[in-house]
């Protein structure tokens, strides 16, 4: 297996002046998204769950570079006054979707209450943090990054509900690039490959990368949280000026492989 270790290329100061808002700042992709963030320029307000993670982001980024809320985004008013209190303060360039996740299930063992979790988790807080932000994207010309999934235009077994909530923030995504980009919105997808977070455990770990990288990613390396990161940056700063739309797959080619999650074992 071949490993990139996370390709920092952007020049510093790139987004200097910027103000940021992280869904799931507190760990993997989103803590990585942060700290490159706050690394090129921005200030970043992140959102979390547990404190303790959060506030662990901000010891690996510049004082004064970042702040952030406790909040559930499934809970849509409190969210949506933690986008609107950091838009008053600090007004907002770019909104970075990332807090996300799923149980890994086949379709007949996802009960209403396990799809509702996945959705309102996956798709309908994406939407009202979304929207709750759109005067201040509007006010700054901005940017959204959805961070989606490797495999969302093909399916991935034992993810229907996951994989569905994902398709829809692409539909949400092109819909609203189209509706805003009058106001100089952009929208974008990133779908990365397998990222080797805590959210996978050890064991899980081993199973992923000896099935999932090794056997169903073309390049057989698993995606490093600092690539996601960069390409981030990149979408925020005038470089992506004109992209809008996309779905971007950082994932070594496991969207043209057999599929991360075609495999039996993806699911056992
Ligand atoms: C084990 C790994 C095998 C290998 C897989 C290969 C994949 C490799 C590629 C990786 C691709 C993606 C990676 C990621 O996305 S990493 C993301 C980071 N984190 C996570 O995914 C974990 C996130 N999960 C959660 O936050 C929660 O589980 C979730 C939000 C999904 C649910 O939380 P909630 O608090 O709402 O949960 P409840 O306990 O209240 O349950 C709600 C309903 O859901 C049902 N449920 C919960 N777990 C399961 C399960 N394992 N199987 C079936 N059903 C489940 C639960 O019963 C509730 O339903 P009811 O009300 O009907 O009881
Ligand atoms: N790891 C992988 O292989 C891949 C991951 N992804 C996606 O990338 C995104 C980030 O995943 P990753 O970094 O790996 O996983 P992590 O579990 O490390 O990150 C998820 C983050 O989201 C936060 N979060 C979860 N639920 C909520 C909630 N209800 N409200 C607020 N915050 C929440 C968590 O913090 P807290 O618990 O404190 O709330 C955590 O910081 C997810 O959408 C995931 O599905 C996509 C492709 C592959």
């Amino acid at each position: 297996m071949t490993a990139t270790k996370g390709t920092r290329v952007l020049a510093p100061g790139t987004l200097d002046g910027l103000s940021a808002l992280v869904t799931g700042a507190g760990s993997g992709i989103g803590r990585a998204v942060t700290v490159r963030l706050a690394e090129l320029g921005a200030h970043v307000t992140g959102i979390g769950r547990h404190e303790d993670t959060l506030a662990a982001t901000g010891e690996l980024v510049d004082s004064g570079a970042y702040d952030y809320h406790v909040c559930d985004v499934r809970d849509l008013d409190a969210v949506s006054a933690v986008v609107a209190d950091t838009g008053r303060r600090h007004g907002l360039g770019l909104l970075v979707n990332n807090a996300g996740g799923q149980f890994f299930a086949r379709a007949d063992d996802i009960s209403p209450g396990g799809w509702r979790s996945v959705l309102d988790l996956n798709l309908t807080s994406v939407f009202h943090i979304t929207k709750a932000a759109h005067p201040f994207l509007a006010a700054s010309r901005g940017a959204v990054v959805n961070i989606s999934l490797s495999g969302v235009e093909r399916g991935g077994m034992g993810m229907a509900h996951s994989i569905a909530a994902r398709a829809g923030v692409l539909g949400l995504t092109r819909t609203l690039a189209l509706e805003w980009a009058a106001e100089g919105i952009r929208l974008n997808c990133l779908g990365p490959g397998t990222v080797l977070t805590h959210a996978l455990s050890d064991e899980a770990s081993e199973h992923v990368l000896g099935n999932l990288v090794d056997r169903a990613t073309p390049m057989r390396t698993p995606t490093p949280p600092e690539d996601v990161a960069e390409l981030v940056a990149f979408l925020a700063s005038p470089a992506g000026a004109l992209m809008t739309g996309q779905l971007l797959q950082i994932d070594g080619g496991a969207h043209l492989g057999p599929g991360l999650h075609m495999l039996p074992e993806a699911y056992r």
